[in-house]
């Protein structure tokens, strides 16, 4: 190995979303293109902490790109995110030379990254999470996998709710961010639609539309609730309760966060790893990279931590406008 060659590392953080394993393949594939060493880190944070990483080479990430989950494995580390912590991992990757790190993750594992450029190592941040919840990017590696699965899912659950004359109340995934129950929503003709962004009320935003509709001569329904709302058990017995329609309750839980990536997902991937690599290469860190006007741009982490998420307002008119 030559003295000055240059040496990186990229970890998968916070929770798994395929299209992770593009964006490893890409970071590791483009950094040995330029002439790095790079190393893959194992189970987030956690690797740095315990020294658990490997040397990658070109052959590390074949056969990945179809795969969901990650291959790095991937982790929410309370030990990391402590001064003591930071100042440890930091100075493990001083220890093995590593100069620069690619983070793939969310909003939480983008901190970590900022922690970690200020100790001294590089960061770059990209945007990996099925929750579409980082404000500076129009698109989150992930997402569109997760939706595609959440609308199957959904199809399949109004299936047996035609054929019952049910009403189903599904819950997705997203604690603070109603971006999958919004689009899932919209995509699969949810009566009603309620996201922790939007103030609601079940007579007004539930029970109306139900009747409103139940009026046009529609039978089943669904109610398409974001996890940060939940209480979906309890719902489906008051509208069981208050209009006599039979209901059922069902929570998708992880069965969307797997799955093999889609087109979208490996592609926009392999985009963001290699543009990571890239401003490690010119020593740029403290970035987070982003879509913004459907093109691959960087971000000040800081700018980007600050910007406050902007929830589609228009897209939940139009899904309350036409799901009647
Ligand atoms: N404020 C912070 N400072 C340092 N590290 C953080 C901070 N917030 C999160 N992290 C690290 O990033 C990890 C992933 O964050 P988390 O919020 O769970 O997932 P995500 O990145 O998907 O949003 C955390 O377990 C922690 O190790
Ligand atoms: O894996 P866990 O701990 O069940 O976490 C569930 C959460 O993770 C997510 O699937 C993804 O969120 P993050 O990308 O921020 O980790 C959320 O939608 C959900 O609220
Ligand atoms: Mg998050």
């Amino acid at each position: 190995m030559s003295q000055t060659q240059k040496s990186i590392a990229v970890l998968t953080s916070g929770g798994d979303a395929p299209g992770m394993n593009a964006a490893v393949r890409a970071v590791v594939r483009a950094g040995i293109n330029k002439g790095m060493k790079v190393y893959g880190v194992y189970r987030g944070y956690n690797g740095l902490l315990n020294g658990d990483v490997e040397e990658m080479n070109l052959r590390s990430v074949s056969d990945i790109i179809g795969n969901g989950g990650t291959m790095l494995y991937t982790a929410r580390s309370e030990e990391y995110a402590t001064p003591q912590g930071i100042q440890r991992a930091a100075d493990f990757c001083r220890s093995i030379g590593v100069s620069g790190v690619v983070v793939i993750g969310g909003d939480g594992s983008f901190r970590g990254a900022r922690c970690l450029t200020n100790a001294g190592i590089n960061c770059i941040g990209v945007p990996g999470t099925i929750d579409n919840d980082i404000a500076c990017s129009e698109y989150t590696v992930g997402f569109d996998t997760a939706m595609n699965t959440a609308i199957q899912m959904v199809d399949r659950i109004r299936d047996t709710a035609q054929s019952h004359d049910r009403c189903s109340i599904v819950e997705v995934m997203g604690r603070r961010c109603g971006d999958i129950a919004l689009q899932t929503g919209i995509a699969t003709g949810a009566t009603a639609i309620l996201v922790p962004e939007v103030q609601y009320n079940i007579e007004r935003d539930v029970i109306a539309r139900i009747i409103n509709t139940q009026k046009t001569g529609k039978k089943h329904f669904i109610v398409v609730v974001a996890e940060g709302v939940g209480g979906v058990r309890d719902l489906a017995k008051y509208v069981e309760q208050r209009l006599g329609i039979e209901s059922r309750a069902t929570i998708l839980g992880h069965v969307q966060r797997g799955g093999s990536p889609t087109l979208r997902d490996r592609v926009v991937a392999s985009e963001m790893g290699f543009k990571a690599v890239e401003l490690l290469e010119q020593n740029i860190g403290n970035r987070v990279v982003a879509m913004q006007g459907g093109k691959i741009v960087d971000l000040d982490i800081n700018e980007a931590l600050d910007m406050p998420r902007v929830f589609d307002e228009e897209l939940y008119k139009i899904a309350m406008t036409i799901s009647i």
